[in-house]
């Protein structure tokens, strides 16, 4: 792999693990329409690491959706600072990238120059960006689709290409605002497994909305509960049955501990 490629493909790994990559202190949110007011969020404080895997759940209306907007730099907090690698974030950034429930592919462009877009907005040169979109290409199992426009992809195909997307510009953390729940069960498992074993891969920050109990179980390696009224986190722990990547989802699924755990969450979210 030539000198260049391997120092964006590794940029990642020059922050230590463990160190964290972004820090929230304080973040509200008050939604102010006419005479009403709404207090989406209120006193959130969290810390997130190099190669955290952090699956949110909670009840809807608990605030998932504005605080992930927050993080991504679209929406202003009330109060609050928001700061990734210790420099002030508010507004977007290409060091925090996103991949949304829907994959919004650019339609007239081929599979690899949606990949490349990105990497050419950062001005990255074009030997290493054909390196680069091969490179995530296979990382995600499209390398057999590239010339292919997005119509021509099924639905699971397409977010794998949005993933690639986002991975290539090398962001210090990823977004991910429930972008598997637009797809059948089948479909669904297999991003879940394609998602885990690039996590193990990339150990990239990755941030996970979702309202199904059985995915944070399976894939996170730390889960977060929250509560409306106001939004607000009131669980943060590391799941207790983090995968090993060669473990399959139904073992896993049919061990006692993941009922127990399963039912655990459920109490917590609709407590
Ligand atoms: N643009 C907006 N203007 C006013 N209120 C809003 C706006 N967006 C969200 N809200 C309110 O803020 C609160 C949190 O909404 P949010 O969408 O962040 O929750 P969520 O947990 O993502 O919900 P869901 O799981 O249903 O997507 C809700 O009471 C919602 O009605």
């Amino acid at each position: 792999m030539p000198g260049n490629e391997q120092s964006l493909l590794q940029r990642t790994t020059d922050f230590p693990a463990g160190q964290p990559v972004i820090q929230l202190a304080g973040i509200s949110l008050r939604y102010s329409q006419s005479a009403a007011h709404i207090q989406a969020l209120a006193d959130i404080n969290l810390e997130l690491s190099g190669d955290d895997f952090v699956c949110v759940l909670g009840p809807s209306g608990c605030g998932k959706s504005s605080l992930l907007n927050i993080i991504a730099g679209f929406l202003q907090p009330t109060t609050g600072t928001i700061t990734v690698d210790g420099n002030i974030h508010s507004k977007p950034d290409p060091q925090v990238g996103v991949v949304f429930q829907h994959p919004n592919l650019f339609p007239w462009l081929s599979i690899e120059k949606n990949i490349e877009f990105g990497l050419k907005m950062k001005q990255v040169g074009k030997e290493q960006r054909k390196e680069l979109v091969a490179h995530y290409l296979q990382l995600v199992g499209l390398d057999g689709f590239a010339k292919l426009l997005p119509f021509q992809l099924s639905g699971g195909m397409k977010q794998r290409a949005a993933i690639a997307r986002t991975l290539a510009t090398d962001p210090r953390m990823i977004l991910l605002d429930e972008p598997f729940s637009a797809l059948d069960a089948f479909t669904r498992e297999t991003m879940q497994k394609n998602l885990y074993d690039i996590w193990h891969k990339t150990r990239k920050c990755l941030l996970f909305i979702t309202h199904d109990v059985d995915e944070a179980l399976l894939l996170a390696k730390r889960i977060i509960i929250m509560q409306p009224n106001p939004g607000r986190i009131v669980n943060d722990f590391p799941n207790p049955l983090l995968r090993r990547p060669e473990q399959a989802f139904s073992r896993l699924r049919s061990a006692k501990e993941f009922n127990d755990m399963r039912q655990f969450l459920i109490g917590q979210i609709h407590s």
